[in-house]
């Protein structure tokens, strides 16, 4: 666990870019810091790994004052992440992601295992280890950065705006991977954007600061939407944020009807509502009689938030739910839809 105790930066010329912060970065979890350009985060973030030393206020990590280990002992327990992934230009990308082994004395061929092992798991073609950084995207850069953060195995990942170099598309798969790598790993992970929904997305805690370095409220995702502490928060958490929290809903409880499915598509079509033809396999095939789109969501999987949209992206407005497997366990009709939402409603 990471513990801010009323920690305050003052810069030499006098600007106090943290102000007094107090918060905990559990272990094992996701501790997001998000605000407005200038607000502190990487400050914050810098003086875990004393990048940067506080002025005033203690962090501790798991307990010990991060003042008294010296800067090359804490920082052997902690990876670091930067935008555009820092990577140095004229070491291949094995070496590049055995650095720290190759510094901790580590044999080379232990390290360099290791590194291709690494490169794998963040989802690399290992054929790319043998390039220079300038023969990759800027996505796989990013993973290749996330792998060398990872080599040594530290308890602890920094993580600085890593996505914000790269497109949006690219950038969700990162996500992505970085949700399935820490479901695997369960690292203490802190991790700086500005981008609200990169927050809420990838966040277990979610820290709000505002210009001046104040911590505005600190919450899980859902609290954050439901609750958001002041006016600040609710501006920066943006106008829909009533919709993204039910992204936090599940789609479990929506009722499902399992009389509007037919088996075959030689089934008269009748005039009233829209009967789903579902192929022998159990997956879906179209609305009956009528060439139309039908979206789909993974019941009690995907959440409310996906069970709507894929009403909305149905002619018919009614979402059809699949298991895992894809196979159609029942339609949510609008009605059922409406039931759930005024309950997501009420909170
Ligand atoms: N060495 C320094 N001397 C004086 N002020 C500084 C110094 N470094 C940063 N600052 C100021 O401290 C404030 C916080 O900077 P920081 O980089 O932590 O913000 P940030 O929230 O990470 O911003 P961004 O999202 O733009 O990267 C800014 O106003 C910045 O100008």
């Amino acid at each position: 666990m990471i513990t801010f105790d009323s920690v305050t930066k003052r810069y030499p010329d006098g600007f106090v870019a943290v102000d007094n912060l107090s918060l905990e970065a559990e272990t094992g979890q996701i501790t997001v810091l998000v605000g407005p350009s200038g607000c502190g985060k990487t400050t914050t973030l810098r003086m875990i790994n004393r990048m940067i030393d506080a002025t005033e206020g203690q962090i501790l990590l798991d307990g010990s004052d991060v003042q008294q280990i010296d800067p090359p002992t804490l920082r052997r327990g902690i990876g670091y992440v930067i935008q555009q992934a820092g990577l140095f230009p004229h070491r291949k990308i094995v070496d590049n992601v055995a650095t720290v082994p190759y510094l901790l004395g580590w044999e080379k061929k232990k390290a360099r295992d290791r590194a291709m092992e690494l490169l794998e798991r963040v989802g690399l073609d290992p054929k790319l280890a043998q390039r220079y950084p300038f023969q990759l995207s800027g996505g796989q850069q990013q993973r290749v950065g996330v792998a060398r953060a990872l080599a040594a195995d530290p308890p602890v990942l920094l993580m600085d705006e890593p996505f914000s170099a790269v497109d949006p598309i690219v950038r969700t798969s990162l996500q992505e991977e970085l949700l399935r790598l820490q479901a695997e790993l369960n690292k203490t992970i802190v991790f700086v954007t500005h981008d609200i929904d990169e927050a809420i997305k990838l966040g277990d805690r979610v820290a709000v600061l505002r210009v001046g370095g104040k911590l505005a409220q600190f919450a899980d995702p859902k609290t954050l939407l439901s609750e958001p502490a002041d006016d600040f928060v609710r501006e920066f958490l943006g106008r829909d944020r009533g919709i993204r929290r039910l992204s936090f809903v599940s789609s479990s409880h929506l009722r499902l009807r399992t009389d509007l499915t037919v088996s075959s598509a030689s089934a008269t079509p009748s005039d009233d509502g829209w009967p789903l033809v579902v192929a022998a396999d159990g997956k879906p095939v179209g609305w009956l009689g009528r060439d139309e789109p039908f979206g789909t969501y993974v019941h009690g999987k995907d959440s409310l938030r996906a069970a709507l949209d894929a009403a909305l992206l149905s002619s018919s407005g009614q979402a059809v739910a699949l298991d895992e497997s894809g196979r159609v366990v029942g339609i949510a009709t609008r009605r059922a839809l409406d039931e759930a939402l005024a309950e997501a409603a009420d909170g």
